[in-house]
């Protein structure tokens, strides 16, 4: 994705982020740029309002040798119109401004992360967590930067366009120096702009980098204090928050160089316009009230112009967080899906029909794959390592589409079911367990409606067959106790079982678990799945496994190698005729009886009533 963002045409792809924004946020904008043109309107006045105070009263006050008091008078009633005129849009341009950047980075947040959860897993997969953050937090935030001083930076340029016809009318030798100083001003900023662009870019780049390393280094805490690699993994973390540092400080040394000579420039023009003022004055062309209007003028100007500057500078951030940020949500790879609705009540029928399928890689995982979970039965899927065990669990929930084949639940391709269908019947307890930084309720419903009138009977239910209510009776609070992050930490069993008990709280007509309680003490596995086919909602269940006692408790063994159905049948029939799946089955009990005799099991060997 950075690849492709260059900084050529910046300041016209940056109009298009600006006017895009204007686009979504038009009545913030409005109210905004009103306000702005009112401000700087009532500059341009005040600053002639000063010329007429010269001439009418100053000038006659010293000529005559007494304040000229009605016209005083009068002065000062016009100056608190014009001022409290220029205060009334000063704030209306600040909350238009405020308002329209802060709701676009609200709503772009929001886009962003629903675009995450919308694409599939595959496309996670190429993309570090880091850099997800990244997008939906500093890209977003930079994209919009310049919208604060956008309505700014639009009253200015009226303000301008104003001024320059203002000098005209009052004398063409100062509109010159007008004519010179104003494109000066402009010039400089399209040069810094193009300047600045390639450091901006470099730097939201290397913000993205710092944020996945960081990431990263606290994902992988445990491997990084174990392995004893603190130091390293400082160093490497150093390494790219130097590299930050860095960039930030050229871009920085940039707008040092830049910024005063920016502001100088409209000094350079008062200068200007004294000198030549003193010139038409002492000719006859104007008088003193033009010079103090004009020299009042530029001198006014030499801030708001800034505004410009600002949105300017700001844009090749801008343009770099909005390619990233639209990157994402331009990201393809959309299931598609139908209007297919299933039953509600009752066991799931899955079929795999000559399934095939293969990574983004290329190389083929599954081939002509055909098997059935028959309505209410238990299914093991044995098969070596990296045979397609997970894969097949991911197909049968819809995380990944078949290149070739048809998957059914009931007799429904899964693929022309609508949205969210497949997953109020079909429930997978994943390989890894994930406990929410919540409490045990929370983490169970997952504030899902689960249909009960009595929901935390349903919870305590489902934890009852998860093998979990022991447990979790155990803990302080009960079902209001925190776990996850900021909570109780869970052994690797207990979390295992409450997602167990995650997936079952939504009465799911087909489970799919995939090594879901490797864990888990042997005997608590068998009461899980004696728990599942006595269940009040008996599901079919597909469980990928690998102990004797767990293949002994399903109905059938569909036996898989390199990605293919080898046999299937019963446990016994495989055992006698399949060499293969014998060897399996003896290495595993041999591997479980080591981790029993390590005592692995030891905080999870409780088995419910
Ligand atoms: N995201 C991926 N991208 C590319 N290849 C993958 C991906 N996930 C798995 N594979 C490959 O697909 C094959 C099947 O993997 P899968 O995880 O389905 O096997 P498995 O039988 O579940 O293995 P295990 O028992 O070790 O969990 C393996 O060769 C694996 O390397």
């Amino acid at each position: 994705m950075d690849e492709e963002i260059t900084s050529k045409g910046i300041i016209g792809r940056g109009m298009r982020v600006l006017l895009r924004a204007i686009r979504m946020e038009p009545f913030m904008f409005t109210l905004g740029a009103l306000g702005a043109i009112v401000h700087s309107g009532t500059t341009i006045a005040g600053a002639f309002v000063s010329g007429a105070i010269v001439d009418m009263v100053v000038v006659p006050s010293v000529e005559n040798g007494e304040p000229a008091l009605a016209a005083l008078a009068i002065a000062v009633v016009v100056l608190i119109f014009v001022s409290l005129l220029k205060i009334a849009g000063m704030i209306s341009r600040r909350l238009g401004a405020g308002a329209m950047q802060f709701r676009l980075q609200a709503r772009h947040r929001r886009l962003v992360t629903r675009r995450y959860l919308g694409l599939p897993v595959s496309w996670h997969q190429k993309h570090q967590t880091g850099t997800l953050l990244s997008n939906a937090n500093a890209d977003v935030e930079a994209a919009f930067v310049p919208i604060a001083p956008l309505p700014f930076a639009v009253g200015t340029l009226v303000m301008l366009a104003a001024a320059m016809v203002a000098l005209f009318a009052t004398d063409w030798a100062l509109a010159l120096v007008g004519t010179l100083i104003f494109p000066a001003l402009f010039l400089l900023n399209v040069v810094y702009s193009r300047k600045m662009s390639p450091r901006m870019t470099r730097a939201q780049q290397l913000r993205a980098e710092v944020s996945a390393v960081a990431h990263e280094s606290f994902d992988g805490a445990l491997v990084v204090k174990t392995m004893g690699r603190e130091a390293e993994e400082t160093t490497r973390f150093n390494v790219s928050a130097d590299e930050l540092r860095d960039s930030l400080i050229r871009v920085g040394r940039l707008r040092g160089l830049f910024d005063p000579i920016m502001s100088a420039l409209p000094d350079i023009g008062t200068l200007a316009v004294l000198v030549v003022g003193v010139w038409r004055l002492s000719s006859g062309a104007i008088g003193v009230a033009e010079i103090v209007s004009v020299t009042f003028l530029f001198s006014v100007l030499a801030f708001p112009v800034r505004a410009i500057t600002w949105v300017l500078a700001d844009l090749p951030a801008s343009v770099v967080g909005w390619e990233r940020v639209h990157g994402v949500l331009k990201a393809t790879g959309d299931m598609t899906y139908g209007n297919g609705a299933l039953d509600r009540e009752g066991p799931a029928r899955l079929a795999f029909d000559s399934v095939s399928f293969s990574y983004e890689d290329g190389t083929k995982v599954l081939r002509d794959v055909t098997f059935d979970v028959a309505p209410g039965k238990t299914i093991a899927l044995v098969g070596p390592t990296g045979s397609g065990k997970s894969t097949i669990a991911s197909l049968a929930t819809r995380l990944i589409d078949p290149d070739g084949g048809v998957i059914r639940v009931d007799e429904t391709d899964s693929r022309t079911l609508k949205h969210a269908e497949l997953a109020a019947s079909v429930a997978l307890v994943p390989q890894v367990p994930f406990v929410f930084d919540d409490d045990v309720r929370g983490n169970i419903t997952l504030g899902r409606d689960l249909g009960s009138s009595d929901p935390d009977e349903q919870v305590w239910n489902s934890l009852r067959i998860a093998q979990a209510d022991g447990f979790v009776a155990k803990l302080d609070d009960g079902l209001d106790t925190q776990v996850g992050e900021r909570g109780t930490s869970l052994s690797g069993g207990q979390r295992q079982r409450l997602t167990l008990a995650r997936a079952l709280a939504g009465r799911p007509r087909l489970l799919i678990m995939d090594d879901a309680t490797s864990a888990v003490d042997p005997k608590v596995e068998s009461a899980i799945l004696a728990g599942l086919k006595d269940s009040d909602n008996p599901a079919s269940v597909l469980v990928v496994a690998y102990r004797r006692a767990t293949i002994a408790l399903a109905d059938e063994v569909v036996y898989l190698e390199g990605g293919t159905v080898v046999a299937r049948g019963s446990h016994e029939t495989l055992l006698a005729k399949v060499p293969g799946y014998a060897n399996l089955v003896t290495a595993y009990e041999r591997a479980e009886a080591e981790r029993a005799a390590e005592g692995e099991f030891i905080d999870d060997s409780e088995v419910s009533a």
